[in-house]
């Protein structure tokens, strides 16, 4: 799961993200200054208006009000024009320091393209963090200066009219401007660090288990995968409302408190001998000022939030701490227990695929025999349908006729976690999941020990790289894998197909990725790795690294057009030999050409 971001002290980080905002100090001054005279204005309409009212209920001479009403009046559009020019001053400010913000942040990332892999989740957060910066000075910094400078001369102005009631407000403004936005950090900050996290972690669910589906459909691990989604859901929607409870608890305690607050100025004011009008003043003008400093609450329950994505963007200026962002969660692997696999003979009788009502069928009445323990390779040009008869082995796909048996039993008997442990493997564009390569590699068999994973990688070529990697095992690949390279994507799901050791071993285009020397080293170490007894069903593109297989299938259009061994089949006329002439010559040439 996610975890705090950063090794920074948070609050160097708000001072980190502070420097770079030095060169529009004035534009942001300007800004709070506008924003205090916008509540400012705000709060003396209110006054004034209340001693128009009261002030005109005794019926005095007009020109006794002709100044409250400009005044009134004045207010009333100053407060929108102060208020616009507030906003417009404010984002112009932070909008030019954003630019410089993300400049820095993007030129520290390119200069670290050597350094080790980041976490894509941490990446895909980064332009939200950006903003929260954005939001720490709009929504936490401006508004806030400006309510503490609006409750201080609000105190200074009832000081004019009464001591005591002055006193009373002012108690009133430090509960709701400090008292208040303490007690709701403190209720939410552990959730709040918990929630951004989490929504990662379920963001990445969301894609891993759409994209992954098939991936853990064969390795029988869907239902532990949508168990681990559905408890961080829970989780996460219990933060949440937890979360809702205590805001809206703040808030009761925040409008509870301006009534107290209104009625403490108000005894004050009378046992001071105020005269009525003012004491009506004071009253609408003390509800007019606790509501400025309860601002101070929604500002604080900004900054609890946005201190994560803060710290993040701190460490990345920095550059002294890598954001050591997510270690997110990764799939669960399915319910332990070794995997015993039998060898299992596969039978496949008249087996026709129509993916559409009167479509060319992509397997078409196809018989096919798959002995224990044989090897066969099924080749084939583009479309014959070799990852439709993969598909229907593992029970991706079901076909339209025909039946197909694992151990005379049909397919459709299997339990869902029972199947993968008699036919299962690396399925076309397997999908490697957002977390680290042994939580990938577990996937095919959830109690392999280190030994097992060293073989299965080694078999697959992927040892080398994890070795390599300062984290090893524990190296997180990124969103899709999006942090390996295709070829590395590709060996790390071989290894965990590997690991699976279903009893007949279906491989999917293994080596799709690799250059013709990689490739044909891993089909040897894949072969020699899997045990005797198992059977193997190869799809390939490349014919090279055939010849020690039991038999080849050559299909066309969803039908068997030759088998036979290697030598057999190149010895004879037809698609294979005039392929593999092909594949020689233009790997001769890439031979040639390779340094
Ligand atoms: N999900 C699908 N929906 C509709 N048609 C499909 C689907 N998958 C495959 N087909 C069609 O079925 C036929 C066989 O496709 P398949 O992927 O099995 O061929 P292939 O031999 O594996 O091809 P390639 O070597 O290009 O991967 C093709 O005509 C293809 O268009």
């Amino acid at each position: 799961m996610s975890t705090a971001p950063t090794g920074l002290p948070r609050a160097s980080a708000e001072r980190t993200v502070l420097r770079l905002a030095r060169p529009y100090l004035g534009r942001l001054v300007g800004a709070g200054l506008l924003a205090a005279a916008t509540e400012f204005a705000g709060l003396a309409l209110m006054a004034t208006a209340t001693w128009l009212l009261m002030s005109a209920a005794g019926r005095p001479p007009l020109d006794r009000l002709t100044v409250a009403i400009v005044a009134v009046r004045a207010l009333a559009i100053s407060r929108g024009v102060f208020r616009y020019t507030e906003r417009l001053a404010g984002h112009d400010a932070v909008l030019r320091m954003i630019t410089d913000v993300r400049a820095r942040v993007f030129a520290t990332l390119a200069g670290r393209r050597a350094a080790p892999p980041r976490t894509g989740d941490a990446l895909s957060r980064l332009v939200s963090d950006v903003e929260a910066v954005q939001d720490l000075l709009l929504r936490v910094l401006v508004p806030g200066s400006a309510a503490a400078l609006v409750s201080v001369v609000a105190v200074g102005g009832a000081a004019l009219i009464s001591l005591p009631a002055a006193g009373a407000l002012a108690v009133g403004l430090l509960v709701a401007g400090v008292g208040l936005p303490l007690l709701a950090t403190v209720l939410t900050r552990r959730a709040a660090a918990e929630l951004a996290p989490l929504r990662g972690a379920l963001a990445a669910d969301a894609i891993d288990l759409t994209h992954g589906a098939a991936d853990l459909a064969a390795f029988g691990a869907t239902g532990s995968a949508l168990d681990a989604a559905s408890r961080r859901a829970r989780r996460l929607a219990r933060l949440e409302r937890r979360l809702a409870a205590a805001g809206f608890a703040v808030d009761a305690v925040g409008t509870l408190l301006a009534g107290l607050t209104t009625g403490a100025v108000v005894l004050a004011a009378l046992a001071a001998d105020v005269p009525g009008v003012l004491v009506g003043v004071l009253a609408v003008g003390t509800l007019a000022a606790v509501e400025v400093a309860l601002a101070l609450v929604g500002a604080a329950r900004q900054w609890t939030q946005l201190r994560a994505g803060l710290a993040r963007v701190a460490a990345l200026l920095d550059d002294t701490t890598a954001a050591t962002a997510a270690v997110p969660s990764g799939p669960e692997p399915a319910a332990a227990g070794a995997v015993v696999s039998e060898p299992r003979d596969v039978r496949l009788d008249g087996v026709t695929v129509r993916y559409r009502a009167g479509a060319a069928p992509a397997l078409d009445h196809l018989d096919l025999d798959l002995p224990a323990g044989r090897r066969v390779a099924v080749v084939g040009p583009s479309g014959a349908g070799k990852s439709t008869l993969a598909a229907v082995l593992t029970g991706a796909v079901r076909p339209s006729t025909g039946r197909v048996s694992v151990d005379g039993r049909d397919l459709t008997t299997y339990a869902e976690d029972e199947l993968p442990r008699a036919v299962g493997g690396l399925l076309a564009e397997a999908y490697v999941f957002h977390a680290t390569v042994r939580e990938n590699l577990l996937l095919g068999r959830p109690d392999a020990g280190e030994d097992e994973l060293a073989r299965a990688s080694a078999a697959a070529g992927l040892l080398e790289w994890v070795r390599a990697q300062p984290a090893g095992w524990d190296t997180v690949v990124g969103e899709e894998g999006g942090q390996l390279s295709g070829g590395q994507r590709q060996r790390l799901a071989l290894a965990r197909a590997l690991l699976g050791a279903p009893a007949v071993l279906v491989l999917d285009e293994p080596t799709e990725g690799l250059d013709p020397a990689a490739a044909d080293a891993v089909l040897a170490s894949t072969l020699a790795a899997t045990p005797p007894g198992r059977s193997v069903l190869l799809i390939s593109h490349r014919l090279s690294g055939l010849a020690g297989l039991d038999e080849i299938v050559v299909l066309d259009a969803g039908r068997v057009v030759q088998r036979g061994r290697h030598d057999e089949l190149v010895a004879a006329p037809g698609w294979y030999r005039d392929q593999w002439l092909l594949q020689e010559a233009a790997e001769r040439g890439y031979l040639a050409l390779t340094p």
